[in-house]
């Protein structure tokens, strides 16, 4: 397993992902700062350092998971990394893509991939605020029969996310929380 350059991605994140202004976020909030965290992902050289930290975080945990996905569209290109790195390395490790509504004609689905009913996943994602987003995530994988056994996003904005995984009875891990960048909780 290739060792994470945990400091490479933290400057890339500063660097492409975080902005200072008004805005205003998925659960309503308004807020001094945003993470952009698309520009991140869809970085070469981030894409790579995300998929070996969360790799690295999923060897951690254990045996790996089935598969990996998330959330349209913040999780997409995350997925992608990972399975790319992992194909590099001869990992049995598939992705899938949930999309925000069940699609509309053809299949229907709402989880889009290579996985089925009874699979162990792990659940990614880029940022987490309210953790609303990684949830409906997690509601849609389990409503197809996945076993989520874990959550592993890029960054906490430390606003909630963690209990409300813990409610759930679900573990969310981050490569990243807001204090790593200086930045109190808002
Ligand atoms: O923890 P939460 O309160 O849910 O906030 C975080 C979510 O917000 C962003 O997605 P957004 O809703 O902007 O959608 P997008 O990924 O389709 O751009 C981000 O990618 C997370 O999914
Ligand atoms: O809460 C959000 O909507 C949010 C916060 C953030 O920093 N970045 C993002 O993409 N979404």
């Amino acid at each position: 397993m290739n060792e994470f350059d945990s400091d490479a991605l933290k400057q890339l994140l500063r660097s492409e992902a975080l902005k200072f202004g008004d805005f205003t976020l998925a659960s309503g909030k308004k807020a001094s700062y945003y993470l952009d965290c698309r520009n991140l992902t869809l970085h070469p050289k981030a894409a790579n350092l995300i998929a070996a930290g969360m790799l690295q975080q999923m060897d951690a945990n254990g045996p790996l998971p089935d598969a990996v996905g998330g959330m349209a569209i913040g999780a997409d290109p995350i997925t992608a990394a990972i399975i790319t790195v992992a194909g590099r390395r001869d990992l049995p490790l598939r992705g899938f893509m949930v999309r925000k509504e069940p699609k509309g004609h053809g299949t229907g689905r709402q989880v889009e991939g290579p996985v089925q009913p009874g699979q162990r996943v792990v659940i990614v994602e880029d940022v987490i605020t309210s953790g609303g987003s990684a949830l409906k995530a997690v509601d849609a994988a389990q409503a197809f029969g996945l076993e989520v056994i874990g959550v592993l996003a890029i960054i906490d904005r430390l606003a909630g996310g963690q209990q409300a995984f813990a409610d759930r009875g679900l573990k969310l891990q981050t490569l990243y929380t807001v204090r790593d960048f200086g930045i109190e909780p808002q």
